[in-house]
């Protein structure tokens, strides 16, 4: 069921639904025989001791069969409550499903036309995690949550099924309180319950992620910074303070200063010795290379004669957030960070790789630029991250190699994957479907107006609309906001746009995107150099996630200077296909160069892009 439609958001109670490919039709059997689960399952679990019941019925063809689970400080009613609601939702949006599986904040459901046991749906656990603390303790405040979650989980799979928790954690001087609860099904053994916890624990690193749950139907854990399950702990930790480690700490540091000082001194006679010889070589060589003037001097120029707000050191430090100097210019800087890491793509799709065009419908992107994302996908794991929803994004951009994240990063479809792996749930869809009609109502008396749904967003267009009225374009979006729930005001290029308030946006599709490929790839964020190319103001949520967790980097599109948090700059979609087309001949002149390393006299010879070649 790996390829079923998953769907979840913050802010609802349920955070995660999950619907299987298979179908049932209409008033078949099967319809039937699930209804009439549906119907006993919330009495049947809010009334077992151990908040958790199993059910089967047998359709025509097949069998049914259900489990549902409440999270141990629910009551009864809480619990009937929570499992009704959930099946409600299954109703709506797992439609004509055969299986599913939902996971609210007090209780999970799973149905399925397949036997359901905690070995086989291990691997099916969801996650939903957010990077909420942002100081420079974080490590050590991490240490704290790891603490806790050891306790827990141990208590968990020794003595209790359900066990809540609370920690005082010092870091640093600041004061933090977390609350982490777990919880397996009761009939599962406290071996069986250790073992799908861990399994849960090592299918994601905790690594920064303080504020984070996850959950199968028959395992779960959840941290966060606040007290979120009723009553009091169940178990008060002593506090944690990262101070009292640093003892043990400090011995080994020492250790690993001598063990560094003891290569430093090894690797720096090596390196004499290299010097000595790549020196000669390069005396015969300066004689060959005088004449050889060409574009490369343009674009090492940062290199030699310091371009305008050019870091000078570590260019993910920089601080000039109005300035970003062009992303061209500093080829060879980039390239310096770049090298012996994986560079991630990231690209906004208006105005970044398609030109703007008047009319939003017709804003494809050329062939060229394309051809050179398709290029720079096959090397570097790329994403498109938009405004506009994902259909109308994979109609234009038109790759299988790239990840797509659309509607602002609020919908989120892998590459080679058939459906979303993230979604809000269909309740925001309606709501800007709503938003959408009466939009398109009230515009339809205002000359140029266009209105644009982009299934978790609408934006209404003002580019053609003459400017005296731009007064009435603002106050229908006003209006229409304040007529329906939900939705947040935005602004664009000549657009402005109501958004399905889901606290999503294109920063938290970088996170999730970027923690994906990590995952896939067995990396760890230091191996990575994530690049965040785009033009609009919806793109600076991106920008900011790379430049405040120092993962990476924004390069702003854009003709004129703008305060921006992106650290490099390009000028149009132009230079963004250059600057990719650069990327690929830089990373396969590097593949090149330790394939004949041998051959070095050779290289320098036929390579017109010698001076960004690693020395
Ligand atoms: O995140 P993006 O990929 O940049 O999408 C943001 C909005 O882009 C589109 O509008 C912009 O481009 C249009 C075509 O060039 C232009 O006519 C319009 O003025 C720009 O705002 C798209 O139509 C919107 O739905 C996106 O939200």
């Amino acid at each position: 069921e790996s390829s079923g439609t998953v769907a979840g958001t913050l802010g609802t109670s349920l955070w995660y639904s999950y619907c299987s490919p298979g179908n049932y039709t209409a008033n078949s059997s099967y319809e039937q025989s699930l209804k009439y689960l549906f119907s006993g399952l919330p009495q049947k679990v809010s009334s077992s001791s151990t908040l958790f019941a199993r059910d089967t019925v047998n359709s025509d063809t097949e069998v049914i069969y259900a489990v549902a689970h409440c999270r141990g400080d629910a009551n009864a009613s809480a619990c009937n409550r929570c499992v009704t609601e959930a099946l409600h939702e299954a109703d709506v949006f797992c439609a004509f499903k055969k299986a599913a599986a939902l996971y609210a904040d007090l209780c999970t459901v799973r149905f399925s036309n397949e036997t359901l046991s905690w070995r086989s749906d291990v691997e099916n656990f969801r996650d939903r995690m957010a990077i909420k603390v942002d100081s420079s303790d974080i490590t050590d405040l991490e240490m704290g949550v790891n603490a806790l979650y050891t306790a827990v989980t141990r208590m968990a799979n020794s003595s209790h099924s359900f066990v809540s928790a609370s920690e005082k954690i010092y870091a640093y001087g600041t004061s933090y309180e977390a609350y982490a609860l777990v919880q397996c099904v009761g009939e599962m053994t406290h071996a069986e319950c250790g073992r799908c916890l861990d399994h849960l624990r090592v299918s994601c690193s905790l690594a920064g992620q303080m504020v984070h749950r996850k959950a199968t139907t028959w395992c779960s854990y959840r941290f966060e910074l606040y007290n979120f399950f009723t009553g009091s702990p169940m178990v008060r930790l002593p506090p944690f303070t990262y101070r009292a480690h640093t003892g043990h700490r400090m011995k080994k540091k020492k250790l690993l200063i001598l063990v560094a000082i003891g290569v430093g001194v090894l690797i720096l006679i090596l390196a004499l010795i290299t010097f000595f010889f790549f020196w000669r070589k390069q005396q015969k060589r300066n004689g060959r290379a005088k004449d050889r003037a060409s574009e490369e001097d343009l674009l090492s120029a940062g290199d030699t004669d310091g371009a305008p707000g050019a870091p000078e050191e570590n260019i993910l430090s920089a601080k000039d957030i109005v300035k970003c100097p062009s992303a061209i210019v500093c080829f060879s800087e980039i390239t310096k960070i770049a090298r012996g890491k994986k560079i991630l793509i990231f690209l906004d799709y208006d105005g970044t790789i398609s030109p703007i065009n008047d009319i939003p419908a017709e804003a494809t992107i050329p062939s060229d630029i394309r051809e050179a994302v398709q290029k720079a996908a096959e090397l570097f794991p790329t994403s498109i991250v938009s405004g506009r929803r994902i259909e109308k994004l994979k109609n234009f951009v038109k790759l299988d190699n790239v990840h797509y994240a659309g509607s602002h990063g609020q919908e989120i479809v892998m590459s080679g994957e058939p459906v979303p792996s993230y979604a809000p749930v269909g309740i925001h869809e309606q709501r800007v479907t709503a938003a959408t009609h009466y939009l398109e109502d009230g515009s339809s008396k205002i000359e140029g107006a266009i209105v644009e749904n982009n299934k978790y967003a609408v934006s209404l267009h003002f580019r053609n609309v003459d400017q005296k009225d731009w007064t009435l374009v603002e106050k229908l979006v006003e209006d229409a906001k304040a007529a329906f729930e939900g939705l947040e005001m935005t602004r664009g290029h000549m657009v402005l746009e109501l958004r399905a308030q889901t606290g999503l946006n294109k920063g938290t599709a970088v996170k999730y995107l970027i923690n994906h490929i990590l995952g896939k790839l067995g990396l760890d964020r230091s191996e990575v150099l994530p690049m965040y190319f785009g033009d609009d103001v919806t793109d600076e949520d991106a920008f900011e996630v790379l430049r405040e967790k120092k993962l990476g980097f924004g390069v702003l599109i854009s003709e004129e200077p703008r305060e921006s948090k992106a650290l490099y700059s390009l000028k149009n979609p132009l230079e963004v296909k250059r600057f990719l087309n650069e990327l690929v001949e830089w990373r396969m002149s590097l593949e090149d160069l330790s394939s004949t390393a041998e051959n070095d006299d050779e290289i320098v010879e036929t390579s017109s892009r010698s001076s960004r070649l690693p020395r």
